[in-house]
């Protein structure tokens, strides 16, 4: 028994399922998680001492690599002063301020402790603010797991197979409008169908969270014209592209300015924050300043925002996103050559520094429909050998993949040379 799958049976006996999120149990892929003991640039290192090339990244915050020394320093010199207030500090007001500049679509901001929390708090503002109740989101995105959000939702709900959760009231969901990704006649159809209803539409501008499916030309600009016809507000979940696609996440990439971002994991550098913002019109509406209420004890922690900012300094550098990108499509190129010479029918899509690979005879995927479709016993064999391999992939069929700036050509080149002899032997 490795000492992986001893932890796993322990931690089974006190925690559900083993884990403290779903994804990571290795349901989608069968077999034990690893136990992680450390990680440090592009790699993690298990209970077992094995090292692993990583491209889960801590699902998504790892851009500039694990324990970064200057985030690190960051975040010692911050312990120094205490671990949290409840009351105010400047690095907050530092933070809001390098969130602005970098996303310009955002003129106020508000911080929170993770993800689930920017997204739920930005669907409540934009109720609040439009005097509407129902939302509209897209089958296979993922926004957390917050009540409204877990409808038909992608990431480990898809992979566990519960997109649309037990435990919320039907009388709460009916107000969650579901359609597919990439199709803009039916986010016009909907709006149509409930005219004056929808408050808002919520959408990962690059899917992720049911593999990685970015927009279709002119999806986004598509959503920004039916939410300006409507009097709704559009939302750009960018937990997980913010920053990463590019510096001014994926609403600078595709130039679409959203009304209301949702940010994540990257403005805490690895410790767990969250953020909403945008219009100033619409986040005067949370409370102090108007009547929408939102809180948190821990929000704007100060060791979380000394991390946070030294990683916006860092991911700062020009060309940083441009090198990032050149390793997606790096790491994409040489996956597909090696599938194509095997023989294994394979398509991949990247967007800055997320990736994704699909076994399916299809030229492209882009859309819920087709990433379901593909061939997931294949994928569950490949993530294995992998593993074998010493390259630690998502652990889901339905998650994007990250790289970081300290992934190396070495490393990409190694990770392509595992994939040949994985392919050879499926
Ligand atoms: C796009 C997106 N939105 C929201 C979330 C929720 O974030 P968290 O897990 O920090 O609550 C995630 C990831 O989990 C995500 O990928
Ligand atoms: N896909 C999720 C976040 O992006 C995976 C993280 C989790 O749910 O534990």
């Amino acid at each position: 028994m490795t000492i992986s799958q001893d932890l796993f049976t322990r931690a089974q006996a006190s925690i559900p399922g083993g884990v403290n999120s779903p994804v990571r149990a290795f349901n989608g892929v069968g077999g034990t998680p690893l136990f992680i003991t450390k990680a440090q640039g592009p790699y993690t290192f298990d209970a077992d001492g094995n090292k692993y090339i990583d491209y889960v990244g801590s699902w998504g915050p790892m851009i500039l690599g694990h324990n970064h020394p200057q985030i690190k320093q960051a975040v010692l010199a911050a312990v120094e002063n205490g671990l949290s207030y409840g009351a105010p500090t400047e690095t907050e007001i530092l933070m809001a301020e390098k969130v602005k500049e970098l996303m310009p679509s955002i003129e106020k901001v508000r911080m929170v402790s993770s993800g689930t929390e920017a997204t739920m708090s930005a669907i409540r503002l934009a109720r609040g603010y439009t005097g509407r109740d129902k939302i509209l989101k897209f089958e296979g995105c993922y926004h957390g797991h917050a009540d409204s959000l877990l409808v038909k939702a992608g990431s480990g709900a898809l992979t566990m197979g519960v997109p649309n959760s037990p435990g919320i009231p039907a009388d709460f969901a009916k107000h969650t409008l579901t359609v597919s990704f990439n199709n803009l006649d039916e986010v016009k159809a909907i709006f149509e169908q409930y005219k004056n209803e929808i408050a808002c539409i919520i959408v990962e501008p690059v899917a992720g969270n049911m593999n990685c499916i970015p927009p279709n030309a002119g999806f986004l600009e598509g959503l920004r014209s039916v939410c300006d016809e409507h009097d709704a507000v559009l939302i750009f979940d960018e937990v997980m592209t913010g920053f990463r696609v590019a510096l001014g996440g994926a609403q600078q990439y595709y130039n679409i300015t959203p009304d209301l971002t949702c940010l994540g994991k990257v403005i805490g550098g690895g410790m767990p924050v969250g953020a909403f913002g945008g219009k100033q019109e619409i986040m005067d509406y949370i409370a102090p300043v108007g009547p929408v209420y939102q809180a948190g004890t821990l929000s704007g922690n100060p060791i979380a925002m000394a991390a946070g900012l030294k990683a916006l300094e860092l991911l700062s550098e020009p060309e940083l996103h441009l090198q990032l990108e050149a390793k997606s499509q790096a790491l994409c190129a040489g996956l597909q050559q090696a599938a194509d010479e095997a023989g294994i029918a394979l398509t991949t899509n990247y967007a800055g520094g997320m990736f994704g690979f699909f076994f399916t005879n299809a030229d492209s995927v882009n859309s819920f429909q087709q990433a379901t479709e593909c061939d997931l016993e294949r994928f569950k064999q490949f993530f294995h050998l992998m593993l074998e391999e010493g390259v630690y992939l998502a652990p889901s069929a339905f998650e994007a993949g990250f790289v970081s700036t300290m992934h190396t050509q070495q490393d990409i080149d190694h990770t392509i040379a595992a994939a040949k002899r994985a392919f050879a032997k499926l």
